[in-house]
């Protein structure tokens, strides 16, 4: 196995006790340590206002990892990882208590790596605190999570903050659907294969429909949720980073600036969705009750700390249009939704018909060829297209085909894992710069504001293990589109 050489860090995890750094973090580092990713040594440092000694850190850690890793935890592994764990006290409010950290820091000359696992209203103090106790200079790194502010405004605000103590080189903003493996392989299938590469434009393919479907609720977090609604929780970042990537022409090379740049230059061109065409571009919809799997679940309006006259929205489906040469005329279809049918997330490219059919008596109707591409879960490619059937009939007779390639899953990566080690090694290609989350709100700001003006399309209710409101449909039969069926 080869034996990763990035440079020895001191990552120190703001927010240790929260529910990201149990949930995702720590079983993402267990597998980088199992996976020999980890430089000898790299320190890892809980930071929050807990007082745990380090040993009573190490034990919480264990107890974590157990709880939230889907593997049995091997001993070995887990020692290694627990001798590299420390722990700072330190309320981020409290300028002082920064001292605690830099002494800690100060041990060692390591890279250090701040990652911001913490409510959006602590951050400017943590920019702040680490600026003025100079733990802020080169090579020295910040991870921010999603989501950046609410609107255009307030993203403008934390990135304004961060900006008078970081550089952006310095700055690591997270999207964890760009650490997702089936993800990244859209670079390759995109750009490695001439067959793809000569027919990605408006000449050959007809529309593009990209699903993220949910099966769970809000889980507990009415209150981070009903101020976001899956228009800025998941469309604003999430399904317009899998548009730029799907649609960003060639980068020169491989590198954050290269791709940052054409990925830009696709938000810059989203034609923009207000009052005017608001209600033929866009349908909203909340979850009422229903039966996924089974098991009954409550409405949206029933979740625990529900305001009941709440009109966020749990479902969104987009037609977002590309005003540049090589997609206008494209229809691009987004749908995201809790509590739909199932979870999966899937890209379908629609190709053109063949103008002149030959096989008009044939037993099968021809169709449009379809990619189709799954993100998750067991992320696979299929093509399909039409073969003669063999025989010595007189006429042609036609069977749907399907290539298959499938194999994401034989080494599922969890899209933290990566990202985390992405940071240690200091490349910030998987993570998302400043231009691109703002042009993102720019595009998605007039769409929540007409929303909320009095001729908009009002929120449909869907019941739960649906695939969301009944106008989703009719958002693409305008079009004589349908969605392309989950199986
Ligand atoms: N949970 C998830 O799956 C995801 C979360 N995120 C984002 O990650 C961030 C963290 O979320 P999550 O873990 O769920 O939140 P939690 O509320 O579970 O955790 C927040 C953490 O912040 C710490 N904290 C709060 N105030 C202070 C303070 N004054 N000084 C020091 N530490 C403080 C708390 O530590 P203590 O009480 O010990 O001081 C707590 O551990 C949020 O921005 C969220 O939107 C993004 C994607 C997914
Ligand atoms: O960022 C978020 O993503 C999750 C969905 O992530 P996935 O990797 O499970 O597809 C979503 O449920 C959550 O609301 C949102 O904040």
């Amino acid at each position: 196995m080869i034996i990763e050489i990035n440079e020895p860090c001191d990552l120190v995890i703001f927010g240790a006790k929260g529910d990201l750094a149990k949930r995702k973090l720590l079983p993402a580092l267990y597998k980088l340590e199992k996976s020999k990713k980890i430089h000898e040594n790299t320190r890892i440092i809980g930071a929050g206002r807990a007082n745990w000694s380090i040993q009573e850190y190490r034990k919480i850690v264990e107890n974590e990892i157990k709880t939230f890793l889907n593997e049995e935890i091997e001993d070995y592994i887990w020692k290694k990882l627990s001798t590299r764990l420390y722990f700072c006290n330190i309320d981020v409010f409290e300028k002082l208590h920064f001292l605690r950290l830099k002494k800690i820091l100060q041990q060692k000359k390591n890279i250090m790596i701040y990652y911001c696992a913490v409510p959006p209203n602590t951050l400017n103090a943590i920019f702040k605190g680490l600026g003025d106790s100079n733990l802020n200079s080169l090579p020295a790194r910040i991870v921010l999570e999603k989501p950046l502010g609410v609107c255009l405004k307030t993203s403008q605000k934390i990135n304004n903050q961060i900006s008078k103590y970081f550089l952006e080189s310095q700055i690591f903003r997270i999207d964890h659907y760009l650490g997702k493996e089936s993800i990244l392989n859209l670079l390759a299938l995109r750009f490695a294969n001439s067959f793809v590469f000569n027919n990605w434009n408006n000449q050959t393919i007809d529309h593009i429909q990209i699903t993220v479907s949910e099966e769970v609720g809000i889980e507990g977090r009415w209150n981070y949720f009903d101020g976001m609604g899956q228009m800025r929780d998941m469309v604003q970042n999430h399904l317009l980073q899998i548009l730029t990537i799907i649609t960003m022409d060639q980068p020169n090379s491989i590198t954050s600036e290269n791709i940052r740049h054409k990925k830009l230059n696709i938000l810059r061109a989203l034609n923009p969705i207000n009052i005017n065409n608001i209600n033929i571009k866009t349908v909203r919809g909340q979850y009422s009750s229903g039966v996924i799997k089974g098991n009954k679940v409550p409405a949206y309006l029933e979740e625990h700390g529900a305001n009941k006259n709440s009109q966020t929205e749990t479902f969104v489906a987009v037609e977002a249009n590309i005003n540049n040469k090589k997609w206008c005329g494209v229809p691009f279809y987004l749908r995201t939704g809790k509590r739909l049918a199932c979870k999966y997330s899937e890209i379908v490219i629609v190709f053109k018909k063949i103008p002149i059919n030959l096989f008009q008596n044939s037993n099968l109707k021809l169709l449009e060829n379809k990619l189709i591409i799954r993100l998750e879960p067991n992320a696979n490619i299929k093509l399909n297209f039409f073969n003669k059937i063999p025989g010595l009939d007189q006429e042609y007779k036609l069977d749907n085909s399907q290539l298959e390639y499938n194999c994401f899953h034989k080494k599922s990566i969890d899209a933290y894992e990566r990202l985390l080690l992405e940071s240690m090694r200091g490349i910030q290609s998987l993570f998302v710069c400043r231009d691109e989350v703002e042009e993102a709100w720019k595009w998605i700001d007039p769409i929540i504001n007409a929303w909320k003006q009095k001729d908009s399309s009002i929120l449909q209710l869907y019941m739960s293990g649906t695939w969301g409101p009944e106008d989703s449909n009719l958002l693409l039969s305008r079009n004589n589109h349908v969605w392309h069926k989950y199986n």
